[in-house]
């Protein structure tokens, strides 16, 4: 097993004039045994990080080890990393055994000891049953068992992961979730993990990167990132729905973003009088969008309570209060929050 280390990481597409840097110069240290993953909409550059650390892109600046090895001048083949797709990327025409021996075969490791690790991981993975089946006579969840089957043989130093479970139905993506876990539970191996959804990133993180346009803006645990933001644009990318972040709430210092997260309001008989423009029963709870008119703002606001609060009736007034200590504080220049390192 082995650390990552990620050292002013810069990328760019192209040469010259049309020159396109995709990465801003990235900093991060992943600690040998943990899972990390790699968060941020599409296009922020998640995808570019990972296939930089597994050697299928070129890395335009900076410096990526792993463990005490610069890995940026090593084809991937010589990293010790093994890497799982979205796509499952199976041989159509092989069965799963072979699919998952492959690599040992190339890598000439002796038959017996490939057939014991086929049989463990297939164990682990609960794919035994499977492993005289072509890749089409099994399930999506199946074919993504045996592409990480097939990176588990390998015994690799690091694995990454892009976004594997994307292709997976909702039930069956949150099984995953839970088998990739236990996996990394019971075999401990350094992973890299990215994903655009936020419920994956929360679940699976020991500490998560949230990226936004090619900059890493938080990397922290997910209650870091969930309790103490580093901007406002993290704020608003974790969290389902976002943050309210307000732009001119009363009381606060000049220049200055407020957010509050939804269900960190509570109905008060006075306080920030809303306008109730929308109500959503989501089961468990209830979402109601207000509009807040104060001096010249007019600011919509997300409250979310328990489904046993008295449902609010569309256009009635709805005062509400943020509980103390659950309040944000963003610069309004630059997004960044204020009491970083306080
Ligand atoms: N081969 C390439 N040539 C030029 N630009 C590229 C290339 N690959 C990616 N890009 C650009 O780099 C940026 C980052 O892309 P990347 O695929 O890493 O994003 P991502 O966060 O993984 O997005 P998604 O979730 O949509 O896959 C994007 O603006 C993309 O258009």
């Amino acid at each position: 097993m082995a650390s990552i280390t990620l050292t002013n990481i810069i990328k760019r597409y192209g040469a010259g004039k049309s020159a396109n840097q995709v990465i801003h110069g990235v900093n991060a240290e992943i600690a040998d045994g943990e899972f990390v993953v790699i968060v941020g909409p599409s296009g922020c550059g998640k995808s570019t990080l990972l296939r930089m650390v597994a050697g299928l892109e070129e890395v335009s600046g900076g410096e990526i080890a792993i463990g005490n090895r610069v890995v940026n001048d090593l084809e991937p083949s010589e990293r010790d990393i093994a890497m799982v797709f979205q796509n499952y990327a199976l041989y159509p025409h092989m069965t799963v055994f072979d699919n998952m021996a492959y690599g040992l075969k190339i890598a000439k490791v002796p038959k017996d000891e490939i057939r014991a690790r086929v049989d463990k991981a297939a164990k682990i993975l609960e794919i035994g049953p499977f492993l005289n089946r072509k890749p089409r006579e099994l399930s999506g969840g199946q074919r993504q068992r045996v592409a990480m089957g097939r990176a588990i043989v390998r015994q690799p130093q690091v694995f990454l992961f892009d976004e594997p479970l994307s292709n997976l139905d909702a039930k069956l993506r949150a099984q995953t979730r839970l088998e990739i876990q236990k996996l990394h539970r019971e075999l401990g191996i350094t992973s890299l993990f990215v994903t655009h959804d936020q419920v994956e990133a929360m679940t699976l993180a020991q500490r998560m990167m949230v990226m936004n346009a090619g900059v890493m803006e938080q990397f922290g645990t997910p209650e870091e990132v969930y309790n103490r933001p580093a901007s406002t644009f993290v704020a608003a990318f974790m969290g389902s729905p976002p943050m309210n972040l307000l732009k001119s709430a009363p009381d606060a210092p000049p220049d200055t973003i407020v957010g509050v997260r939804p269900e960190h309001l509570d109905i008060t008989p006075s306080g920030w009088a809303l306008t109730v423009e929308a109500v959503e029963m989501l089961g468990a709870e209830r979402l109601t969008y207000g509009r807040w008119l104060h001096g010249q703002a007019d600011e919509l606001v997300i409250v979310r309570t328990e489904e046993a609060c008295a449902a609010p009736e569309l256009g009635q007034t709805l005062c509400v209060t943020p509980r103390p200590g659950k309040i944000h504080h963003f610069d309004a220049a630059t997004g960044k929050r204020k009491d970083l390192g306080a």
